[in-house]
């Protein structure tokens, strides 16, 4: 099971105590049920021994049961928290067009959901420990009682087993099933909230997206589940209606084949009675247990895919971020996005451009020309598919890209905003914040203590300011705005492109505008135009205002 094997990865050692001290609980349980069995029945063992040995064997029961619980519930929650931090890492290593393929809905339904349902199914390990101790504690008292019993309760118990194995079998596949449905519910559920408005504003696309969609998968995903469940709870019922054979054999049938003495008679009608509730229990946790081990399966499968598609950089060094560069260039580089289902293919390039540090480089083109694409190549956000990106005459590799991103500074149109400004040493943060804060006019909106922003709740111009500051405040050599002025009003689009940006190249920044803004074409050093995923030539009156 994937679940066990998790834990035996995670620590192989404390996984065998706790099932050593789970042993001796059931075993202890076992034996207290030998022992009242034997007052019942009549012994010549003094009861000041009895009275002893039972609360002897009641704290062996309570010191190994907390013991084993202990152990199990440490483990489990180290086994979580390796899990939780494995997959954050392997999302932050994958390559980010591997990210953009799998879907962000995937991996939240993975990160909440599935790790949520393993952590369920791991809480029940302590008690299937102790459960399945008693058990075979009992089965050896049994056995000890009489054995050709025992050898009949075994035969009826494979039976049992195999039954209710078939039975749950048919279950497994609609879990499975199950969990895939939830992925396309995660779906729906991001376009519910990210939609909100547009499903508010318009009732028509509000129903079927109500009816058809999220109401199609949730009720496809409500029957896989009932019909699952409902396989397990007749299994489980099954279960219980042998159990009661059992004792009917014991008590009706067995005597007439071989009598039993009293002792055998109620030794096993007690112990079988006390079995019930290990033995329901462990029944009740198998559909909680499939369904931990199909969420594990999908963990694995995106730590997987992830970790095989992971960069190969080298750890980055604290403070080895680059701090200049002399040259930077993207010699015959082309991407494509590779979509499945879909024949359409966008191809970017082969292109060739150069950028040099106080240069100002205005990228302009229609809407889905491929300028974001090309600006996450320069970044090395994306590799290339063919050619190079070339940093002072070196080509990037695969061991360098990380490194080379922290030449960047960046705001993409789909920017976020951290809650804090992470990353930035103290001083230089409080040294440069107010006076950011005043030039972006956030001032009276937005302070910062520690490093923390008092809110991020703005309007969309306002949180691109902020976005704009806590680039700044990186101080990086190179500057890619994917469109930030898009959303600022006139004023602030005026001191953006004639102000902020002519500062930043008096600074010396190398900075990558992508704009629609053709009053402001003249701010730019070089202008160069996409079309199609193709370099063209700036057209005349780009060529005349951006000389
Ligand atoms: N994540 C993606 N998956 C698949 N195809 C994509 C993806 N992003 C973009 N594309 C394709 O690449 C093309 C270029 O997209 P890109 O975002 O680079 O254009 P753009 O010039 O920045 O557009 P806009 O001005 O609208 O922002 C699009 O036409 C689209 O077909």
């Amino acid at each position: 099971m994937k679940l066990l094997a998790l834990l035996l990865r995670a620590s192989r050692g404390s996984v065998i105590l706790s099932a050593l001290c789970g042993l001796l609980s059931g075993g202890s349980s076992a034996a207290l049920i030998a022992l009242i069995n034997r007052k019942l029945t009549g012994t010549d063992t003094p009861d000041s021994v009895l009275v002893s040995s039972f609360i002897g064997l009641m704290l062996l029961s309570l010191a190994t049961r907390i013991c084993s619980q202990v152990l199990l519930n440490g483990m489990q929650q180290g086994a979580l928290y390796n899990m939780r931090l494995r997959l954050s890492r392997s999302i932050l290593s994958a390559p980010l067009r591997r990210f953009e393929e799998l879907g962000a809905h995937r991996m939240i339904a993975t990160l909440t959901d599935d790790i949520v349902t393993v952590s369920n199914g791991m809480m029940l390990l302590p008690l299937i420990v102790v459960n399945a101790a008693i058990l075979i504690g009992c089965l050896g008292w049994m056995a000890w009682l009489s054995w050709k019993l025992f050898l009949g309760m075994i035969v009826f118990m494979t039976l049992g087993v195999l039954s209710f194995t078939l039975l749950t079998g048919l279950a497994t596949g609609g879990l499975a099933k199950a969990r895939d449905t939830q992925d396309t519910l995660f779906k729906h559920f991001r376009a519910l909230t990210e939609g909100i408005k547009e499903l508010k504003l318009n009732g028509n696309r509000r129903e079927v997206f109500l009816g058809e969609q999220l109401e199609g998968t949730a009720g496809a995903l409500r029957n896989l589940y009932t019909r699952s469940l409902n396989i397990y709870s007749a299994s489980s019922s099954w279960g219980m209606f042998l159990f009661f054979v059992v004792i009917g054999l014991l008590i009706f049938a067995m005597p007439i084949f071989s009598p039993l003495s009293l002792a055998e008679l109620t030794g096993y009608t007690l112990t079988v009675l006390y079995l019930q509730q290990p033995l329901q229990t462990l029944t009740e946790f198998v559909p909680f247990l499939a369904r931990a081990d199909v969420a594990m399966k999908k963990v694995e499968e995106m730590g997987l895919t992830l970790e095989t598609a992971a960069e190969q950089s080298r750890a980055l060094a604290a403070n080895s971020a680059p701090s200049a560069f002399q040259k930077l260039e993207l010699v015959d580089v082309t991407h494509t996005y590779h979509r499945e289902n879909d024949d359409s293919r966008f191809t970017l390039g082969p292109i060739n451009l150069s950028l040099a540090p106080g240069e100002l480089l205005f990228l302009v083109g229609g809407n889905g020309s491929g300028k974001t694409s090309l600006a996450k190549l320069f970044t090395g956000l994306y590799t290339p598919e063919s050619g190079e990106v070339r940093l002072d005459g070196q080509p990037v590799t695969d061991e360098t890209r990380d490194t080379y991103r922290q030449l960047f500074s960046t705001v993409f149109s789909d920017f976020h905003l951290f809650e804090s400004l992470l990353g930035l040493a103290p001083p230089e943060r409080s040294e440069k914040v107010a006076h950011y804060l005043k030039r972006l006019n956030l001032d009276q909106k937005v302070r910062v203590t520690d490093g923390k922003l008092s809110t991020t709740e703005l309007s969309l111009g306002q949180r691109k300011r902020l976005a704009l500051l806590a680039s700044w405040l990186e101080d990086r050599p190179i500057y890619v705005f994917d469109e930030w002025a898009a959303d600022q009003d006139p004023v602030f689009k005026q001191i953006f492109y004639e102000e902020l940006l002519p500062e930043m190249k008096r600074a010396g920044k190398a900075v990558l505008v992508i704009s629609h803004d053709d009053r402001y074409f003249h701010v730019a050093d070089r202008l160069v135009r996409l079309d199609s995923g193709r370099l063209v030539e700036p057209e005349a009156d780009e060529r005349r205002v951006a000389s």
